[in-house]
C-alpha cells in the first residue's frame, strides 16, 4: 500500500503529546483527537468505526473500555516505552499487536538517573538557589556527599536499567540489581530479594516496568533498608514507590534523601515534598529532549506506516 493511500485510515490520539507526532500523524492519517470530544463515549458514537490505530502516551493508553469500544480497531501504539497504560491482555485477547517506543530513548533516561543522583547528592539546585538568592554574599554552602564510588542498586536491569548501571560504573560505583531472574554475565552483583538489594545499597534507583509484581515495590520495609544515609531515585513510575512513606521517611530522616522524575498522582506532588531539601523533583522528563521526542514520533509514524503495509512492526512488544 503506497504511503499516500492511507490518508483514510482512522487513527486516535487519545492525549495532547508532542505537536511533531500530532503534524506527522495528521498528514499521514485521517487524525482524530479525543481531546477534542467530550467522553470518550461520545466520540465513540461518532467515529468508532472510523479508528484502526491508537497512538496512545504515558498520560492516556488503551484500556479496555476504550479497546471494547473501538470495533475495528488494529494496532496501538504508544509515545513511550512503559506499557502500563496499556491493557496488554485485553489486546492480545483481540489479536491487536501494540508497538512501543524503546531504545530510542534509553540514554535520555539513564542520563536523568545520573543526572538526580548527582543533583541530590550534591544539592545542585538547593545550591543554585543559595547563589541566586545572594545567600553566598552573607556565607559558604554547606557540604554535601560525594556521589563517586557510591554503591548503586538498580531495581529492574532491562534497557535503562544497564544503561544507568554502565554510566554508574564509569564513576566507579559498585552495581548491584534485583530483578525477576538474574542476568547472565552482567558483572553486577545479583539480588533476589529487593530488601537484600537496598540493605547493601547507598543508592537505589527504580528502573523496572510497572506490572501488578512491580506496584509499591519500594515500600516502608525497603526504604528502612536503605536507610537514614540512602538516597532514592525513581525514573521509572511513580506507582513503583509508596509515595506516602517516602514522604514520612524523608521528613522523619529514616531516609536521606530522594530524585524522582514520576510521581503516583501526576502531574500532582505532595506538597511536603516541596519544602524539602533533600529531594530533586522533575516533572517526569526522562525522554524529553528533542532529539529524543523527534526520535519516538518517527518510531511511532514507522510502525503505524509499516503495521498498514503489512509489514513487520519495527518495535513489536511481545
Ligand atoms: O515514561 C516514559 C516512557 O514510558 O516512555
Amino acid at each position: 500500500m503506497e504511503v499516500a493511500s492511507m490518508e483514510s485510515i482512522g487513527v486516535l490520539m487519545t492525549n495532547q503529546m508532542y505537536p511533531y507526532l500530532e503534524d506527522q500523524l495528521a498528514k499521514r492519517f485521517n487524525l482524530f483527537r479525543l481531546w477534542n470530544y467530550p467522553s470518550l463515549s461520545a466520540f465513540a458514537k461518532a467515529h468508532a468505526n472510523s479508528i484502526r490505530a491508537i497512538v496512545g502516551s504515558t498520560k492516556m493508553g488503551a484500556d479496555a473500555t476504550m479497546i471494547d469500544s473501538l470495533p475495528k480497531l488494529e494496532i496501538v501504539c504508544t509515545f513511550s516505552v512503559g506499557l502500563d497504560k496499556i491493557d496488554l491482555p485485553k489486546c492480545k485477547q483481540r489479536g491487536i499487536p501494540v508497538a512501543n517506543t524503546p531504545d530510542v530513548l534509553t540514554d535520555d533516561v539513564a542520563d536523568l538517573a545520573i543526572a538526580l543522583a548527582l543533583s541530590v547528592s550534591r544539592r545542585i539546585c538547593v545550591s543554585d538557589s543559595f547563589v541566586r538568592n545572594h545567600s553566598w554574599t552573607k556565607s559558604p554552602f554547606y557540604l554535601t556527599y560525594k556521589f563517586s564510588g557510591k554503591t548503586v542498586g538498580i531495581v529492574g536491569l532491562g534497557r535503562i536499567g544497564s544503561a544507568i548501571a554502565k554510566r554508574a560504573a564509569a564513576f566507579g560505583c559498585p552495581i548491584s540489581y534485583h530483578s525477576r531472574s538474574e542476568k547472565p554475565d552482567t558483572g553486577y552483583k545479583y539480588y533476589s530479594n529487593i530488601l537484600d538489594l537496598a540493605s547493601n545499597s547507598q543508592i537505589l534507583i527504580v528502573a523496572c516496568a510497572l506490572t501488578q509484581e512491580t506496584h509499591h515495590i519500594v515500600n516502608r520495609q525497603v526504604i528502612d533498608a536503605l536507610g537514614p544515609k540512602g538516597i532514592l531515585i525513581n525514573i521509572g513510575r511513580g506507582q513503583h514507590v509508596d509515595e506516602a512513606e517516602l514522604v514520612s521517611a524523608l521528613k522523619e530522616g529514616r531516609l536521606a534523601g530522594a530524585g524522582l522524575d514520576v510521581f503516583e498522582n501526576e502531574p500532582h506532588v505532595p506538597e511536603e515534598l516541596l519544602s524539602l531539601d533533600n529531594v530533586v523533583l522533575v516533572p517526569h522528563i526522562g525522554s524529553d529532549t528533542v532529539e529524543t521526542s523527534n526520535a519516538m514520533a518517527d518510531l511511532v509514524i514507522a510502525n503505524l506506516e509499516a503495521h498498514f503495509q503489512n509489514k513487520p512492526l519495527l518495535t513489536p512488544v511481545t
